[in-house]
């Protein structure tokens, strides 16, 4: 058995485990990194940047589906389905490629391959060959796809969002379980490739939305192009010769019975705390066996260990993970001393089409903290110019403002450019503008962004007439805080 000491021990070399180790070296610490599966992070093996290849290729096919609607009629078109597979997987390997450099680079002496679990408050097992003992640890372990066991019995073709990333040519069908942000995603382009895809939810959700008049938009919206069984439950998934019988029952009782090449588990992903016996970690955890912490230190109550990325679900994103292994890097090398790091305005990209984003503060937690403080402004984007020019006019922009003081809080919607939209907005946001300073700001035309500005009239307008008696929020709950 080896035995290594270090200052700082980083499980997991992903997005945040990679930000806190270099953290911590910056800080002038001793630190290793501990790394159990591939190197490459999942954004770039299995994540973000794989499934934005098939968006991409899914929206070259959808561009000639709908040139017909502007008089340009493009002939027969062809989806190749192993040309698409195939520059999906080659250009995905091009970004895995620069990250496994980036770790190539690191010193070896830093570098511990396996999976590591505590056997006490500062010492960590990797496998069964070396100890470490750490004055500091950040767990950086990730998060792993939700496939139920009684669906993975019925084989290999029950699948979860990795395997998508492997196959060498598209299917002919695909059954998509869960209406989240993957399930969408995936749903979606996949449809646009050619395969015949049906999601399937067991309520009405969608992706991140929380507010119930962009949730209902953005349901109809999306059905009018894709088969979503809103309200379905799954009864049972089994193998049926080489494709597989997925049993359903929807709102009415109606059972049924539907054949796929694979039925894919969008269905959530799990924080990885469960193999690190974190009962031998001397820290509180919440019911689930997460770490309580604190979001703004990333440290597991007062002690020396730290968490960020995937692992807290707390907002299991890219930037987030970057920026909580940043802080949690940064506060472990510096232990004792422990100081709030930058959290940046929470933001939300689903890179459906139309695009979905949230920012700021959600409708949701503006209920709970905001409740009868909060003014609404909207717009459709169904009669707005840009959009219909572009024949993108569907969805929906709500926008959340605070009485009194006119500031602008939060905003969530379905509709074009929305990964623009969203950025413009949670920047005002994390700015603390106010909505009058927000229309102070100049407005082009014709642009995507005089939606923008039509709803935040109707939201300034709304702030005009408060209520006769307005209660106080939450003093913490304040967006960007
Ligand atoms: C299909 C898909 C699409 C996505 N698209 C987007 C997107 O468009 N935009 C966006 O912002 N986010 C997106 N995400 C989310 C984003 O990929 C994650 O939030 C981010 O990659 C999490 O980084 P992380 O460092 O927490 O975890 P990871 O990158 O998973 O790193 C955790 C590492 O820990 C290792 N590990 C686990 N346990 C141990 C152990 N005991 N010992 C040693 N090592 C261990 C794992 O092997 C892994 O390498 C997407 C995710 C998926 C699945
Ligand atoms: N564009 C992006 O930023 C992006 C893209 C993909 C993934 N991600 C990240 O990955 C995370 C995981 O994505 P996800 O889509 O797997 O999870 P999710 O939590 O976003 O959605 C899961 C969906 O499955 C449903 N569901 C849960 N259990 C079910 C069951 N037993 N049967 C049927 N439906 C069930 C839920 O109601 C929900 O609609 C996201 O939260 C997001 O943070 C981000």
């Amino acid at each position: 058995m080896k035995e290594i000491r270090c200052d700082v021990a980083v499980i997991g070399a992903g997005s945040a485990g990679l930000s806190a180790y270099r953290a911590a070296r910056a800080s002038g610490k001793h630190a290793v990194l501990i790394e159990g599966g591939p190197y490459g992070t999942t954004c770039a093996r299995v994540g973000c940047m794989p499934s934005k290849l098939l968006i991409s290729a899914a929206e070259a096919a959808h561009a000639l589906k709908v040139a017909p609607g502007f008089g340009v009629h493009p002939g027969t078109v062809c989806i190749d389905g192993t040309a698409v597979m195939d520059r999906v997987r080659r250009e995905r390997d091009r970004f895995v490629g620069f990250v496994v450099e980036n770790v190539e680079e690191l010193p070896a002496g830093d570098k511990i391959r396996g999976y590591a679990r505590f056997t006490g408050p500062d010492t960590l097992q990797v496998d069964e060959h070396t100890t470490v003992r750490a004055e500091r640890i950040v767990i950086a372990t990730g998060s792993t796809p939700i496939v139920p066991e009684e669906w993975a019995a019925a084989g290999p073709r029950v699948i979860n969002s990795d395997a998508v990333f492997e196959w060498t040519d598209l299917p002919e069908s695909v059954a998509v379980i869960g209406t989240g942000v993957i399930g969408l995603e995936l749903g979606q382009a996949l449809h646009r490739l050619g395969v015949r895809v049906a999601l399937y939810a067991r309520g009405t959700s969608i992706a991140q939305l929380a507010d119930p008049e962009v949730l209902a938009n953005a349901g109809a919206v999306l059905k009018e192009e894709l088969d979503i069984r809103f309200r379905t439950q799954i009864v049972s998934v089994k193998a049926d010769g080489s494709r597989l019988a997925l049993v359903t029952r929807d709102s009415g009782g109606d059972e049924r019975t539907e054949r796929y090449d694979y039925v894919l588990a969008a269905i959530g992903r799990r924080p990885n705390v469960h193999a690190l016996r974190l009962d031998l970690a001397g820290i509180e955890l919440d019911r689930r066996g997460i770490p309580l912490y604190d979001k703004h230190t990333m440290q597991c109550g007062t002690s020396p260990i730290f968490i960020a990325g995937d692992v807290n679900d707390e907002l299991p994103l890219l930037p987030e993970a970057a920026d909580q292994g940043k802080i949690a890097g940064h506060n472990a090398g510096t232990f004792p001393l422990v100081t709030p790091g930058l959290r940046r305005t929470p933001l939300t990209i689903a890179f459906t089409e139309p695009q979905i984003a949230t920012l700021g503060a959600g409708y949701g937690s503006l209920c709970r903290s905001h409740e009868g403080c909060f003014a609404v402004g909207m717009v459709s984007f169904a009669n707005q110019g840009r959009s219909r020019v572009m024949l993108q006019n569907r969805g929906m922009l709500r926008v959340y403002g605070e009485y009194g003081s006119g500031r602008f809080l939060g905003a969530e919607m379905i509709g074009p450019r929305a990964e623009h939209i969203g950025h413009l907005l949670a920047w005002a946001a994390q700015a603390k503008l106010t909505v009058a300073a927000m229309l102070d700001m100049p407005f082009y035309h014709p642009v995507v962004e005089e939606g923008v500005r039509t709803a935040l009239r109707d939201l300034a307008e709304r702030l005009r007439h408060p209520p006769p008696e307005v209660p106080q929020p939450c003093p913490d709950c304040t967006p960007g805080t």
